[in-house]
């Protein structure tokens, strides 16, 4: 069997990525990164922030430039933004380099778990509105873009990690 090298997480704001991500890695034996995360160690600045001066724009241009080097570090579990997976660009980066694993969830769980945070794109009056607006373009491409698919609805993010490392032991075709 091929071992793990490179695993790429995605999915929406709230899903768990950074939590279960490193969760993950653990488990597999593998070091974690953030993508944003690490662009606010690059910047100095949070991502708020960087939306506040730079636009939304600025943001994903410096999202895509980081993307596209992290995606090459090896031995690694890398936990993207929630919208990184929107350039056509980015999504070749982590289709061809490595394996893609989607943690989907629902918007009430996502609405719980980003409850008071100072995520740009939900901060307006109505973020149910907002990220059932945001699943609608961005569900199919997580579903399309994805080898694997885990719901995260599991109130444990160990028990998730758990069982997420147990399927990319096994062998078969999600291995990239
Ligand atoms: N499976 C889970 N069950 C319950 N709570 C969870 C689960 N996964 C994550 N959480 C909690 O939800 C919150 C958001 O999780 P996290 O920051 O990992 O999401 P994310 O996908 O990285 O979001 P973002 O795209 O905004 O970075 C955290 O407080 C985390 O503890
Ligand atoms: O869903 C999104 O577009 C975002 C999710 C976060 O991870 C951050 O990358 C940023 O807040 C944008
Ligand atoms: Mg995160």
């Amino acid at each position: 069997m091929t071992p793990i090298d490179r695993v790429f997480i995605i999915g929406p704001m709230g899903a768990g990525k950074t939590t279960i991500g490193r969760r993950l890695a653990r488990r597999l034996g593998l070091g974690f990164m953030d993508l944003d995360e690490a662009l606010e160690a690059r910047t100095g600045v949070d991502i708020p922030r960087i939306f506040d001066i730079e636009g939304e724009a600025g943001f994903r241009r410096r999202e895509a430039m980081l993307l596209d080097e992290l995606t090459r570090c090896p031995a690694t579990v890398l936990a993207t933004g929630g919208g990184a997976v929107l350039d056509p660009a980015n999504r070749e980066r982590l289709a061809a380099r490595g394996v893609v694993v989607y943690l989907q969830t629902s918007v009430a769980a996502q609405l719980r778990r980003t409850r008071g945070s100072s995520r740009p794109l939900i901060q307006g009056e109505d973020p149910e509105t907002r990220l059932t607006e945001l699943m609608a373009t961005r569900g199919p491409i997580y579903e399309s873009l994805a080898d694997v698919i885990v719901g995260t609805e599991d109130g444990n993010p160990e028990r998730v990690a758990e069982r997420l490392a147990d399927r990319l032991q096994q062998p078969g075709p999600v291995h990239a």
